[in-house]
C-alpha cells in the first residue's frame, strides 16, 4: 500500500495535511462465478514500484485465503497491461530499496505461478518484461488487438533470470524462447497467437475477461484438488529451482543494475521513453 498526502482544510479553517494509504491493486469477486478479478491500478503505465508489488502480492494473498474459484489479472489502464518493472526504481538506486523491489517481484511471481486455482490473464494493453512475466506465469492468456508483449530485457542491457525465463519456457518451444529472449523481441498480439505466447485475441478488457472467466470454467466439473495438484506437479521442478537460488539472484541482479555501463544504458533508455512520450 503506497501512502499520499491529502490535504484538507479543518474546522478550524487551517489546512491540514493527511496521510491516507491508497491501495494500487483491487480485488472483486464475481457473485455468480466465484471467480476474483485482481486489477493493478498505478497510472500511467503500471510501472511495478515496491509499493505495487507489495500491493499485487497482497491481493493474491486475499485470493488464495477467500476460497476464489479462478483468478484472472487485468490493469485498469486503458492501453497498458503492465510496463514492468519502474524503471525509476533501476536508475540510480537506493539499494535497499532496489533489494526489496527485486525480492518482491520475485514473491509476486512465486505466488502467481504456485497458486493452486485456476489462472488466465486479461492483458488489455502492452504488456513488455515484468508485464510479460504476470500474464507468463498464468494458465491463460487473452489479448487486446495491437499490442505489444515479450521479455525485452537484453535491449535495456540486463539479463531476465532462470525462473522469469521458466514463464516463457512453459509456454514456447525452446528454440523461439532463445531467439526471441536473445534478441529481447517484444511481439505484437498477433505474432503471439503465432507463437503461442497467448492463447486468444478479444477485442476488448470486456471481452478478455469474459474469456478468461470461460476458461476458467472448463475446470468446474474436475475435481479442484486433482486440478492443484496436477498443476503443482507441472510446475513444481521450476518453484524448487527458484527457491534454491532466489538469494543469489537478489544478489546478481543487485550487481548488475550497479553496473556504471548498465546504469548509463538504463539512463539512455528513460531518456529515450520521455522523448517518445513527450512527441505524442
Ligand atoms: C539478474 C537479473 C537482472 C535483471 C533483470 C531485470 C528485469 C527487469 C524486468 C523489467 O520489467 S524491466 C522494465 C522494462 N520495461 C520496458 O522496457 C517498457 C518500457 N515502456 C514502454 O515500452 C511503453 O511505455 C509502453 C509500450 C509500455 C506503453 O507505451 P505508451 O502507452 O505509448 O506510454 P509511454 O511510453 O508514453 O509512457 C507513459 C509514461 O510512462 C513512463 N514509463 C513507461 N514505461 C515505464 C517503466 N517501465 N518504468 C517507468 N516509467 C515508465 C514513460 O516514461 C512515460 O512517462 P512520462 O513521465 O514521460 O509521461
Amino acid at each position: 500500500m503506497s501512502s499520499r498526502l491529502l490535504s484538507f482544510v479543518g474546522r478550524t479553517g487551517r489546512r491540514r495535511l493527511m496521510s491516507t494509504a491508497i491501495k494500487l491493486t483491487t480485488v472483486e469477486v464475481n457473485d455468480k462465478t466465484g471467480i476474483a478479478t485482481l486489477t493493478m491500478c498505478r497510472p500511467p503505465v503500471n510501472g511495478q514500484n515496491l509499493e505495487l508489488l507489495l500491493d499485487i502480492k497482497s491481493s493474491i494473498n486475499e485470493i488464495k485465503n477467500n476460497n476464489s474459484r479462478g483468478l484472472i489479472i487485468t490493469s485498469a489502464s486503458p492501453k497498458v497491461f503492465s510496463a514492468g518493472l519502474d524503471i525509476l526504481e533501476m536508475y540510480k538506486p537506493d539499494q535497499q530499496r532496489l533489494r526489496a523491489v527485486w525480492t518482491e517481484l520475485q514473491n509476486v511471481w512465486c505466488d502467481l505461478y504456485g497458486i493452486s486455482v485456476p489462472t488466465a490473464a486479461a492483458i488489455n494493453g502492452h504488456a513488455p518484461a515484468g508485464g510479460c512475466l504476470l500474464a507468463t506465469a498464468c494458465e491463460y492468456r487473452v489479448m487486446v488487438p495491437n499490442c505489444i508483449i515479450g521479455l525485452n530485457e537484453t535491449q535495456l542491457g540486463i539479463i531476465a533470470p532462470k525462473w522469469l525465463v521458466s514463464g516463457y519456457l512453459n509456454i514456447l518451444p525452446k528454440r523461439v524462447a532463445e531467439r526471441a529472449l536473445t534478441q529481447g523481441r517484444l511481439f505484437t498480439t498477433d505474432e503471439a497467437l503465432q507463437e503461442g505466447l497467448i492463447d486468444e485475441i478479444a477485442n476488448s478488457k470486456e471481452e478478455a475477461v469474459d474469456k478468461c472467466v470461460a476458461f476458467i470454467g472448463t475446470f468446474a466439473k474436475v475435481n479442484p484438488v486433482a486440478r492443484a495438484l496436477t498443476k503443482q506437479q507441472f510446475r513444481a521442478d521450476n518453484l524448487r529451482q527458484f527457491h534454491k537460488e532466489r538469494e543469489q539472484d537478489v544478489d546478481d541482479f543487485l550487481s548488475l543494475v550497479n553496473r556504471p555501463e548498465v546504469q548509463k544504458g538504463i539512463g539512455i533508455y528513460l531518456e529515450g521513453l520521455k522523448k517518445k512520450a513527450n512527441k505524442q
